[in-house]
């Protein structure tokens, strides 16, 4: 009997042992794929409804990755590259940095989510005309890796095969947009002038469905970490050497509040619900603008901001670090204001952050009160200029914006 026992034992545990060490690496790679590590994107749902309804959990692994390897890349380039900048036709710069940072989270959507919409922002025409260059971004791409080598496989779909399909990546961020299905915004680097100069930028991400933002991230690598750090103009990329003060990551879901996290090159670390800051007197209010003139008029805030009684001078940052500052009770107001009748606002410059201001707890608007309206296509063209404030005051700031800029009533 005790001999039978022994056998019995000596066959099966080894048996045993065999098939936990085969099962265990399908298990993690499963994990890996399909559902987040608890531990590290852990989602605190600021409803109950939500805790029933993980919607778009893994869209928002995915996002947040790509978005992470995206601003690994701009730092990169950043730091120990010239920027390779041309002038587009609209006159408006872009770098090496953009191009490689839209090839890389186009790589990740499409690994992922292959049926999806693409509107980005760049093309890759000029690198079809410039092989250097070409090859200078192709080289950033290939050095562009998450430290955790498993994640950058299973959840981003790994390295890029070759300059060509990098080439034709790029190029499918050309969707016409519109309001049916599931299309995803991209800004690769927004606020390219702020990223030349060593200001604020951010890599945008949002996916919309049926025309409607349902996740959005923004990297924001020169914001500082702490979310209770006051907004202050001219904290850039010098800063952002201070080991941990600087780099942060926003992102919401639709329903489910928004979140900052620390920026890291590694496994994303646990996000926190982030809140607009209570605002009892508008007076009091901080309110943000872009640091370009021509991008929003800098005189119509000011007499909006003195007509609301507000004394403090504005904060100017670049880029959807805005939307983030606001977000997370940094500052509570952002105005943009148009500056000329014709321009038409870019879906990719404003979804990701209006979700998350608006999961937040702000409202945001054009600068006649109506809500932003990402189904017209590549641009918001119903819409005029941003106003994000905070619920409570909203509604007083848009009736200021309207006189001051002689809008109907
Ligand atoms: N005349 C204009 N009015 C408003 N926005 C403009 C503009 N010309 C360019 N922009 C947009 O302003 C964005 C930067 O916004 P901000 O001033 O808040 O930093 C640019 O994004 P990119 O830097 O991605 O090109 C660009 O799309
Ligand atoms: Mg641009
Ligand atoms: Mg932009
Ligand atoms: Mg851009």
């Amino acid at each position: 009997m005790r001999k039978s026992l022994k056998t019995t034992l000596l066959i099966t545990v080894p048996l045993l042992v065999l098939a936990i060490s085969l099962l265990l690496p399908r298990v993690r790679l499963l994990t890996a794929h399909f559902l987040p590590s608890s531990s590290s994107i852990a989602l605190r749902h600021s409803s109950t409804s939500a805790l029933s309804n993980m919607a778009f959990e893994k869209e928002l692994q995915v996002a947040l990755l790509a978005v992470q390897r995206a601003t690994l890349l701009t730092k990169s380039v950043f730091h120990s590259h010239a920027k390779g900048t041309l002038s587009k036709n609209d006159a408006s710069p872009v770098t090496i940095g953009d191009f490689g940072a839209q090839a890389l989270i186009i790589s990740a959507l499409q690994h992922n989510f292959p049926n999806d919409e693409i509107v980005a922002e760049e093309e890759a025409k000029d690198l079809r005309e410039n092989s250097q260059l070409r090859e200078t971004v192709w080289e950033l791409v290939q050095a562009a890796k998450l430290s955790d080598a498993q994640v950058e496989k299973d959840v981003l779909g790994g390295a890029i095969s070759s300059a060509d399909s990098m080439l034709d990546i790029i190029d499918k961020g050309d969707s016409k947009g519109g309001s049916s299905g599931r299309i995803w915004a991209i800004d690769p680097i927004d606020g390219t002038k702020g990223f030349l100069r060593g200001g604020q930028y951010a890599v945008c991400l949002a996916l919309m469905v049926d025309g409607d933002v349902k996740v959005g991230v923004l990297g924001c690598p020169n914001l500082p970490v702490s979310d209770s750090e006051p907004l202050k103009e001219g904290i850039g990329a010098d800063a952002s050497d201070e080991e941990g003060r600087f780099g942060v990551l926003f992102s919401a879901v639709q329903g489910q509040g928004a979140e900052s996290r620390p920026f890291t090159a590694g496994a994303l670390k646990e996000g926190k619900s982030i809140q607009m800051k209570p605002l009892s007197n508008i007076a009091d209010a901080t309110f943000c603008e872009s640091v370009e003139a021509g991008h929003s008029s800098q005189g119509d805030a000011a007499n909006i901001a003195s007509k609301l009684g507000i004394t403090k001078p504005s904060v100017r940052m670049d880029s959807q670090a805005k939307y983030g500052s606001i977000a997370r009770g940094a500052g509570d107001l952002y105005l943009r204001l148009p500056v000329r009748k014709d321009y038409q606002e870019k879906i990719w410059d404003h979804a990701a952050g209006d979700l998350i201001v608006r999961e937040a707890g702000g409202m945001v608007t054009d600068v006649d009160g109506q809500k932003l309206d990402f189904s017209h296509g590549r641009t918001l063209k119903e819409n005029k200029g941003v106003i994000a404030a905070p619920k409570s005051v909203h509604g007083k700031v848009i009736e200021v914006v309207k006189e001051v800029l002689g809008r109907p009533t």
